[in-house]
């Protein structure tokens, strides 16, 4: 079984664009879990440009009293400042469900990348250890290589991790196109080597209801898709409650009517 996370960075947004509290992000999260999402998922940066510290508060306040997961997405590495206290430092604070660890540049327009495991892993093993202390589940956020050379995503389990959340951003771009084959059984290979290391499977990034039947059907396990960008989209024209419900049939295998 697969579940949906949805991810309200892009409420924020919105709402940021005018300096006011209009829309209101934990009303727009209680509206996607009372239309059948598993989980909310946000992914504060440090430019505070769409979710916030108070965000990730009340959010993690709303998934405890719905007993949702929470999972909160970010790169550990990145440096605490005004408005941002760093992802560790929020973690500790409220202790997400799942902490999903992405290697991005501050500045970065949106992830792009997983992991190097073999030159992050000494880095990555004292967070993970921390994190697991805490009570996290713990994700890394990894490529799909092409194949099982030095940079293997089965690296990801000697860090420590729980699962890793595979970056589907490659496999968004390729559907489609010709090469929508060649790449599903690239991520289809990505999970079943670390699945065999003992990692659980998350998958996300650019997932749409146009590409997410395809991926999930070809990639086994995937335990969870963490989905806002288009999501938040197409809520423009079908609304935000249609729009998860049509996530859900999608993840739960429905044949499309
Ligand atoms: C890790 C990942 O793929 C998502 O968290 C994505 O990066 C969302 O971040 P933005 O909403 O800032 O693009
Ligand atoms: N982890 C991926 C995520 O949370 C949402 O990514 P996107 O759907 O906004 O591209």
């Amino acid at each position: 079984m697969t579940l949906l996370s949805v991810n309200v960075n892009k409420i924020a947004v919105l709402r940021n664009s005018r300096g006011g509290a209009v829309p209101d992000v934990v009303q727009a999260a209680r509206t996607c879990l009372d239309a059948g999402a598993h989980g909310i998922t946000v992914h504060p940066r440090p430019d505070a440009r769409h979710i916030r510290a108070d965000d990730v508060r009340a959010l993690s306040t709303l998934a405890r009293e719905r007993d949702v997961e929470f999972n909160l997405e970010g790169n550990p590495f990145a440096t605490p400042r005004a408005g941002y206290p760093g992802f560790i430092a929020l973690c500790r604070e409220v202790r997400p469900a799942q902490a999903t660890l992405v290697p991005d540049g501050d500045g970065q327009l949106t992830s792009d990348h997983g992991f190097d495991f073999v030159r992050d892993g000494d880095a990555l093993r004292p967070l993970v250890a921390e994190l697991k202390a805490l009570g996290c589940r713990v994700s890394l956020f990894a490529d799909a290589h092409a194949d099982a050379g030095d940079c293997s995503i089965a690296r990801a389990a000697d860090c420590g991790a729980d699962r890793v959340e595979l970056y589907t951003g490659p496999y968004a771009k390729a559907h489609g196109t010709g090469g929508s084959e060649a790449m599903l059984a690239r991520f289809a290979g990505a999970a079943r080597r670390a699945q065999a290391a003992g990692l659980a499977v998350n998958a996300g990034h650019d997932l749409d209801q146009a590409n997410l039947g395809a991926f999930l059907a070809a990639v086994p396990n995937v335990l969870e898709v963490s989905i806002g960008h288009a999501l938040v989209s197409e809520a423009l024209y079908a609304g935000l409650e249609a729009t998860v419900q049509a996530y859900r049939r999608i993840v739960d295998g429905v044949p499309r009517g």
